[in-house]
């Protein structure tokens, strides 16, 4: 069922320094700032030759990794996200075995423009896993 690895992500509170440091510091090939109002989040991504990094920052007032920064205030790492052929068959085998989606269950469009599910970090391995359609 899962693929290759799409993105690791980073929640941070100020994006742009996360971006610089990276870009200065590493030498990485870091994108602009991109507000996803779906998600609650910005983002920047950072290509990698064989993956990405994905930065997040809380948008909004109700943003999804708010208490996750509150846990955690440094920032850290927040989910990793794997590549699936078909979203809709993934998440109907996930749900058969018994894991948690999260949400309403339907994809959201991901950073992307792909459609995006997330799976409950306690159902795997205390690792918040997000699926991303290939
Ligand atoms: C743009 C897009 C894209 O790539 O295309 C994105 O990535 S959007 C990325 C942003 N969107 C999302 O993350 C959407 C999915 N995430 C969520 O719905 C939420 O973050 C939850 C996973 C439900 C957690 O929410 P919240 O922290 O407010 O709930 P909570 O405090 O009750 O946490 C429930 C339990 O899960 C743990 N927990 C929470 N977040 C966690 C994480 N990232 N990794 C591992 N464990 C985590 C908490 O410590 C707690 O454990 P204990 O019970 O032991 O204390
Ligand atoms: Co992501």
């Amino acid at each position: 069922m899962i693929g290759r690895l799409n993105h690791v992500a980073i929640a941070v509170r100020d994006i742009s320094a996360a971006a610089a440091l990276y870009r200065d510091t590493l030498g990485a090939d870091v994108s602009a700032a991109v507000p996803q109002q779906e998600h609650g989040v910005t983002t920047v991504f950072v290509t990698l030759p064989n993956t990405k990094i994905e930065f997040l920052e809380p948008l909004g007032e109700n943003s999804p990794i708010a208490k996750f920064l509150e846990r955690n205030p440094d920032g850290g790492i927040h989910h990793i996200c794997y590549e699936v052929d078909d979203i809709i068959v993934a998440r109907d085998q996930l749900k058969a075995k018994g894991a948690r989606v999260l949400g309403t269950g339907e994809p959201k469009t991901g950073a992307h423009g792909k459609p995006v599910l997330f799976l409950h970090p306690k159902d795997f391995n205390g690792t918040l896993v997000e699926l991303e359609q290939a």
